[in-house]
């Protein structure tokens, strides 16, 4: 009989929702014995103070202490929502499954069941992503984009109190927590493309873990695939740029088998300019298909659209690590 699992976990909602959906499925699906480990950070603390933090530039430091907590043996397991690590590898450490993912849009929680088109020009509406940012300015609406702070909670309480008229949140991490009913409107990917890995899972262990192998278990391939191509789109543009990034692929039954599309933009700050790309090609050559979709976009200017193109006022905008969250 093997020692149980140790899952490690921050102390927020939607963190130990996401971590107990993990440790559900290593029971379930591995039949192992789990143990939920709260791995406590600066960020939890100076947050349960009442300290202002923004959750998107605290989001380097939750990971970062998982993952300490992991490398020092502390902890078996790993549970991120993907599109809060970053692309490069951790030495030590293997993405070993990214399992099923929630619906991966972009949805609006409004005051009075309104839309972003039914809000009035100069409405109050908060979000501080600048990949929101950028393709919420570039829909022309004339809302006033303000940067929000805080957990999911805090966000919708700034609707809820009449400070913002609304705000833009990642669809799954309201369905995790349970407040889907909250949602006033999914954003078409159309117009908002979320980021890199959004809705997903990533779910660690130390590479040299005999655990890795069990894990890959709980491995959704067709998820896999998706977040390996947008993740390659993001990996790739890093390199050349600093604007904001959006990428959506989905594995869809062709003809002659899978076929892995992948959408992706990268837009000016403002949203005044922007590249905007499709490519497809198989699932085995998600990274393929993802790192020549971003060359194109870069041989077609993806890499200067850093600048401001007007000079309306910005919301306070998070870190560059963070621009896509
Ligand atoms: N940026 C923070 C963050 N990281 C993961 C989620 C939600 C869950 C997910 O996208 O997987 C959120 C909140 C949000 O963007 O609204």
């Amino acid at each position: 009989m093997s020692a149980p699992i140790r899952v490690g976990t921050r102390a927020s909602v939607l963190a130990t929702t996401q971590s107990g959906h993990v440790a559900d499925m290593i029971r379930e699906q591995l039949g192992r014995e789990v143990e939920l480990v709260e791995v406590r950070t600066d960020g939890d603390r100076s947050q349960a103070a009442g300290t202002p933090l923004a959750e998107a530039g605290g989001v380097g430091v939750f990971v970062a202490a998982l993952r300490d907590a992991l490398v020092a043996g502390e902890v078996d397991v790993a549970v991120h929502s993907l599109k809060d690590i970053p692309t490069y590898p951790t030495p030590g450490i293997t993405l070993a499954a990214v399992p099923v993912r929630e619906d991966p849009r972009d949805v609006v929680v409004a005051r009075d069941g309104l839309t972003l088109g039914e809000l009035p020009v100069g409405s109050r509406v908060g979000t501080g992503s600048p990949r929101r940012v950028a393709q919420l300015e570039a829909l022309g609406l004339g809302l006033d984009l303000v940067g929000v702070r805080g957990n999911v909670d805090t966000r919708i309480g700034k609707v809820r109190s009449g400070e913002y008229d609304a705000v833009v949140l990642a669809r799954a991490g309201l369905a995790r927590i349970g407040r889907l009913d909250e949602v006033t409107e999914v954003l078409d990917p159309l117009q908002v493309l979320p980021a890199p890995g959004q809705g997903a899972l990533a779910i660690e262990c130390r590479s040299d873990d005999p655990l890795l192998a069990e894990l890959v278990a709980l491995e959704d391939p067709a998820t896999r695939a998706a977040v390996d191509a947008e993740r390659a789109v993001l990996a790739t543009l890093e390199g050349g740029c600093t604007a904001p990034i959006g990428a959506l692929a989905d594995v869809v039954e062709g003809e002659d088998g899978e076929e892995l599309w992948v959408r992706a933009v990268a837009l000016s700050p403002d949203g005044a300019l922007s590249v905007r790309m499709s490519a497809s090609g198989t699932p085995a050559d998600a990274v393929g298909v993802g790192t020549r979709l971003a060359g194109e976009m870069l041989a077609d200017g993806a890499g200067d659209l850093d600048q401001q193109h007007d000079q309306q006022d910005q919301p306070q905008l998070e870190p560059e690590q963070v621009r896509n969250a």
